[in-house]
């Protein structure tokens, strides 16, 4: 099996087939809706919180709402009160089942529910996955995280819509280095060979860290990317702005750091400041332009297209030119 990740890959181009990037189209389908972008901002503390899950609903973004310290019913309430599609992150304790009863009991069905742990490929998720087939059967379920072909198949059978890759690639990740495990350092690869035998849609999680990894993801299979370092670093981000030698920060910790946990058991994300870089909305539809460009480099129209492209690996012992997959 080759290893690589975003880093160690480049990607071909073929024969242009627009006359302007603004005919490449890079919206996607997931669940019942369509997005403008295969982007969606982690579902962490420091990343995104009500006001941002709003804007991004209303502006056609997918969101997934976190679900620390925070009343995920009270939310989906007052998303509905705004016409707004509701998606919200569960976990798979007993308060978890107490939200899905509290939705049942007042009628709610959101149409994303993403069960989010550390380990998923486990029974607990297995469980969890059959009470909201069960309970809210209408809602579009995105189960993870988890890094192996066989976790994808076996998330799948027990009735994921979606299943969400990536175990310790991200930037305030530190599970490879207190456990031993996970994808961390081969995200992009873990990712190709979990889509060689998922029969539903990828989130890719974790990793991202230039615009251009967008398309790498896309190429190894991913229908749409979770990131967080590179949103949490906005002037509207939930993080605390920290003044370091005059420059501007806001804090993004991860969500199995003690700062989230609020003790320090389990730990396995850290907290760094990221620069503060503008509004987020310019960072998405910077994000937009960039993969247009992708796509048009792809010789494509849409973004499905880029999965037709070659690569290369660079800066690898096993670099040369590789065929599709
Ligand atoms: N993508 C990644 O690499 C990682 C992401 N995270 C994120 O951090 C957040 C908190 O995660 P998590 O602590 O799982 O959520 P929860 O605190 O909701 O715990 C979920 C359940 O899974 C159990 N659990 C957690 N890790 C393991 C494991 N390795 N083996 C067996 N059981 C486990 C917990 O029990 P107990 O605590 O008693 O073991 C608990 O019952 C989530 O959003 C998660 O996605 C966390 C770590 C890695
Ligand atoms: N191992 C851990 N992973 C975590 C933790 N909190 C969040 N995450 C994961 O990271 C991605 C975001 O990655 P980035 O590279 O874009 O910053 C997020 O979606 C989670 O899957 C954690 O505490 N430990």
């Amino acid at each position: 099996m080759e290893i690589f990740d975003y880093d160690h890959i480049v990607l071909l181009p073929r024969k242009c087939r627009v006359d302007s990037r603004s005919e490449c189209d890079t919206s996607v389908a997931l669940g019942p809706r369509r997005f403008r972008l295969p982007v969606v901002p982690a579902n962490m503390k420091t990343v995104i919180d009500e006001s941002i899950a709003t804007w991004l609903a209303q502006n056609d973004y997918f969101y997934v709402m976190h679900r620390f310290d925070f009343d995920s019913v009270a939310f989906a309430q007052r998303m509905r009160e705004r016409g707004l599609y509701v998606s919200i992150s569960l976990g798979v304790k007993p308060a978890d089942y107490a939200t899905v009863a509290r939705l049942r009991a007042i009628g709610l069905t959101p149409e994303y529910i993403t069960i989010d742990i550390a380990h998923g490929h486990a029974d607990s998720v297995q469980r969890m996955l059959a009470h909201l087939k069960e309970q809210l059967p209408g809602s579009f379920v995105i189960a993870g995280n988890i890094g192996t072909p066989e976790a994808v198949i076996d998330l799948e059978q027990w009735g994921a819509d979606a299943t969400k890759v990536g175990i310790g690639p991200g930037k305030v990740c530190i599970t490879r280095l207190k456990t031993g495990f996970g994808t961390g350092g081969w995200q992009l690869s873990a990712l190709k060979w979990c889509a060689r035998v998922a029969s539903k849609p990828i989130i890719a999680d974790g990793g991202i860290r230039e615009h251009g990894d967008i398309a790498k993801s896309i190429r190894f299979g991913a229908t749409m990317v979770m990131i967080g370092s590179l949103f949490a670093g906005h002037e509207e981000s939930p993080g605390q702005t920290v003044e370091v030698d005059g420059r501007l920060y806001k804090e993004y910790y991860g969500s199995a750091s003690d700062f989230n946990k609020g003790e320090y058991r389990h730990v396995e994300g850290k907290r760094i400041l990221e620069p503060i870089k503008g509004r987020l909305a310019d960072t998405l539809r910077e994000m937009q332009e960039d993969l247009q460009s992708s796509i048009s480099y792809a010789g494509g129209r849409t973004l499905f297209d880029i999965r037709r492209v070659n690569y290369v690996i660079v800066g690898r012992d096993n670099a040369g030119e590789h065929l599709l997959m």
